[in-house]
């Protein structure tokens, strides 16, 4: 059995990631605002794109953390900011529907959710991810991680140096393999496991913006941030 090591320094880079993670959460919590009432599909958009909105400064925040990412190319960071600020958004809200609710709150939070406006054919493949990350039971290093590993994907488009990216990406992978090796020691695949879930985030990100165009309102308002991140408009 070989004897899994964390270095000291693989120590410092979580416990910068994780400080980062933790400090930059979205400040309302928007399934309590769901929980609370059923709002209209215009209300609910309007909900999403102040979220979004919200969520992408702290992803901002939250990157500039990540040790060397500061280093890369300027017009490299913001490729790699605006190909991953979707997935993360579909990430943090599989973290927020999957997180340890009151009895029956989550089967009101996925049914008001079912009925925001998003239409029906996303349903599906979106829940299948949330529950999909539910029953990995991610620890909160893991999530941080995640985050940053999902951020420091090499092949987004227009990112010109792939290797610097994929330098830092390494690392992170290094320390969240060998983390998922000590959290989870009874299940050897669970490491393959966290990353196929990436593999599904991309295929969210794929429909994202006909989400956003076929929910069930005319005259769909998107602030210039967002018109950048979701390619719409
Ligand atoms: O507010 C939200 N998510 C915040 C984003 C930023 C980070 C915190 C979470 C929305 C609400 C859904 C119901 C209507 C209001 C908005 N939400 C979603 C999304 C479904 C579809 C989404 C999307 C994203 C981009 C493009 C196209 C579609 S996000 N899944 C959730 C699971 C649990 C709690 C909220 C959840």
């Amino acid at each position: 059995k070989e004897k899994i090591e964390i270095t000291k320094e693989q120590q410092a880079l979580m416990k910068i990631i994780l400080d980062a993670y933790n400090r930059h959460q979205i400040p309302q919590d928007v399934a309590k605002k769901l929980l609370q009432d059923q709002y209209s599909a215009e209300e609910n958009f309007l909900l999403l794109t102040e979220m979004a909105t919200s969520q992408v400064q702290v992803l901002v925040e939250f990157t500039k953390n990540i040790p060397g990412f500061l280093s890369l190319d300027h017009e490299d960071q913001i490729a790699l900011l605006k190909g991953s600020a979707v997935e993360a958004m579909f990430l943090r809200s599989a973290q927020v529907f999957s997180r340890k609710m009151p009895k029956g709150h989550t089967e009101v939070l996925e049914a008001r959710i079912r009925k925001s406006g998003i239409s029906e054919e996303f349903m599906t493949p979106m829940f299948n991810f949330y529950k999909s990350i539910g029953e990995l039971h991610m620890v909160q290093e893991e999530q941080a991680l995640l985050t940053a590993i999902t951020i420091l994907t090499p092949d987004r488009p227009h990112v010109k140096d792939q290797h610097a990216v994929e330098r830092l990406q390494e690392s992170m992978l290094d320390v969240l393999r060998k983390l998922c090796a000590l959290q989870h020691p009874q299940e050897p695949q669970y490491f393959a496991r966290l990353l196929g879930r990436l593999t599904e985030l991309r295929t969210l990100n794929h429909y994202h913006t006909e989400m956003l165009t076929s929910w069930r309102m005319n005259d769909h308002k998107f602030t210039p941030l967002l018109c950048e991140i979701w390619d719409v408009q």
